[in-house]
């Protein structure tokens, strides 16, 4: 199993996604995105970070470099693809998954540390989790609301779409525990296949236990859940 983690012009997770992954025994290589996909590539991870310097819309340029046409190639074969935080903005803005990330409530750049709820456990990035399990995860962006529109959102929860939602300790989903004025408190989504998903929250910055936090490993297994014990 070998996971691309795709880099673009202003991407700074890349490092971290390759050390969290190999760290769990999941081989990764960073892939500049002009280089395109590896053939045999079996995973993808859109890492975070300020892709073109968030101009226009964050993840609004990368969303159309070339590369995301093999991406998009890739998951409809069914190839795990994974965004995280400016990977999710990726995401959204390529509709690999639905809805947008919008300028945060506070119209400040947030980093802080948050509760998620898991709001299902049978995909393969949450199959390490138990459904209702509470995660501490580190946030850090400006553009994390995630908005969408009303018939829209009510698609997403009939279709069980939602993966995490921000909550508080005692996995209360409230308005105070919502961190950046996300529709719902998501925090993280499924695309049409299960193994299409975006969050804004960093599992990778979550993994290593050094870090402080290990809550995150769960959802990187989902690249290849053998590993997981
Ligand atoms: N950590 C990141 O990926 C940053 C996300 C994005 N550039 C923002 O600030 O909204």
């Amino acid at each position: 199993m070998t996971v691309a983690v795709v880099q673009f012009g202003g991407s700074n997770c890349d490092r971290d996604g390759v050390r969290a992954l190999e760290h769990l025994g999941i081989d990764a290589e960073r892939v500049w995105h002009e280089d395109g996909l590896p053939a045999d590539v079996e995973g993808i991870l859109l890492p975070g970070g300020f892709s073109y310097g968030d101009y226009l819309r964050a993840g609004a340029m990368a969303a159309r470099a070339p590369v995301m046409r093999e991406v998009r190639a890739a998951a409809d074969e069914g190839v795990p693809v994974l965004g995280v935080c400016n990977g999710a903005q990726i995401g959204c803005e390529s509709s690999l998954t639905p809805g947008a990330f919008t300028t945060n409530e506070s119209a400040r750049f947030q980093c802080e540390h948050v509760h998620c709820r898991v709001e299902r456990a049978d995909t393969p990035w949450t199959a390490a989790y138990e459904e209702g399990e509470v995660l501490r995860l580190p946030i850090a962006h400006a553009e994390g609301r995630f908005e969408i529109s009303e018939d829209r959102y009510a698609q997403l929860e009939a279709n069980d779409r939602i993966l995490f939602r921000y909550c508080d300790a005692d996995g209360n989903v409230t308005d105070e525990a919502n961190p950046n004025g996300s529709t719902g408190n998501v925090a993280g989504l499924l695309g049409e296949r299960e193994s299409v998903a975006v969050l804004m929250p960093h599992p990778e910055r979550a993994t290593l236990p050094d870090l402080g936090l290990t809550d995150g490993a769960g959802v990187l297994y989902g690249f290849d859940p053998s590993l997981r014990s």
